[in-house]
């Protein structure tokens, strides 16, 4: 659906985005993080064609950014700006009327996107009275009129509460089910490392590492931690079932152990902590965060 080969943008001497290469299959949910200034804004509006390239080639749906056909295909694409620009005067509904007619959407189409972002009951109010989660709310709404196979999502759960942002993710995995592709950012990491299908990590314009979370934390090779409760009487024999094997450090903590080894360490170490059989009262096992790997990429 998207295809992104060597996109370049530079102001002057900044690299805003650098050499990019990208492609996002048709209904996927694609995550796009990096720290302020990464460059992740200005490769959205590189791939809306509102930002020319200063070399590269970007295509979504065959077609080139720059090209004449793009006009087309830009119905079949949703955009929520970073900064969605709102009248306060009017309501609602009256906003997404607005956004229709700009559209060419039929003003039918408005109240059931209201209904599926949860704004139907704010409809008539004026924009003025809405907080930051009914306005980004109301934002996302706009993108979805018109029904687009490709939705550009530029930190769309800024604002919102996490029951809000649950919900939010719900209205992607319906719109997903439905075949639409959907490319997001976010600085909340949690927040994304269990919901997209793949990301990319961006560094000074640069995409730094691309793949399933899963992918990325193999590349990195981040030792994971176990946590073996028990007790404290017996946390020496964690040291002795550990024997020999390659663990990377071991710590006794207030009410467990804490054993740290490589990745392909992992099964040899579960099979000698359950050989302290009901000595152990829980256990829990911690794969690096989102967190560790983005800094691991980015740094
Ligand atoms: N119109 C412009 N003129 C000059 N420099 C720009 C322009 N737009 C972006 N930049 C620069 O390009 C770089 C990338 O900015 P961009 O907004 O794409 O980053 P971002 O990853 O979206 O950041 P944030 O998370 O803060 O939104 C920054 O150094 C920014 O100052």
């Amino acid at each position: 659906m998207v295809a992104v080969r060597g996109a370049t943008r530079h102001y002057g001497a900044v690299h805003a985005v650098d050499g990019v290469d990208l492609d996002v299959g048709r209904g996927e949910l694609f995550g796009l993080i990096g720290h302020n200034g990464a460059g992740k804004s200005t490769l959205f509006k590189m791939m809306l064609g509102l930002v020319p390239l200063t070399s590269g080639d970007i295509r979504i749906d065959g077609a080139p950014v720059s090209g004449g056909g793009f006009r087309a295909v830009r119905r079949k694409i949703g955009y929520l700006p970073e900064n969605v620009v709102l009248y306060d005067n009017l309501t609602g509904l009256e906003t997404l009327q607005f956004f229709a007619r700009l559209k060419r959407v039929p003003a039918s189409a408005c109240a059931p996107v209201l209904e599926r972002v949860g704004l139907m009951h704010a409809a008539r109010r004026r924009v003025r009275e809405y907080s930051k989660g009914m306005r980004q709310r109301l934002g996302f709404a706009q993108a979805l009129l018109g029904h687009p196979q490709l939705l550009f999502l530029d930190e769309p759960t800024n604002g919102l509460d996490p029951e809000a942002i649950r919900e939010f993710y719900l209205i992607l995995r319906g719109l997903k089910a439905d075949g639409v592709t959907m490319i997001l950012t976010s600085h909340i990491l949690a927040e994304i490392q269990e919901r997209v299908d793949r990301l990319a990590i961006m560094a000074a314009g640069k995409v730094q590492a691309i793949g399933t979370v899963q992918a990325l934390r193999e590349k990195m090779d981040l030792p994971l931690w176990f946590h073996v409760r028990l007790p404290r009487a017996d946390f020496e024999r964690v040291r002795t079932v550990l024997g020999h094997l390659p663990v990377t450090a071991v710590e006794a903590r207030e009410d467990h152990v804490a054993v740290q080894c490589r990745r392909d360490a992992k099964m040899l170490v579960l099979q000698a902590l359950a050989s302290l059989g009901d000595k152990v009262l829980d256990l829990h096992v911690h794969e690096p965060s989102l967190e560790d790997v983005f800094f691991g990429f980015s740094d």
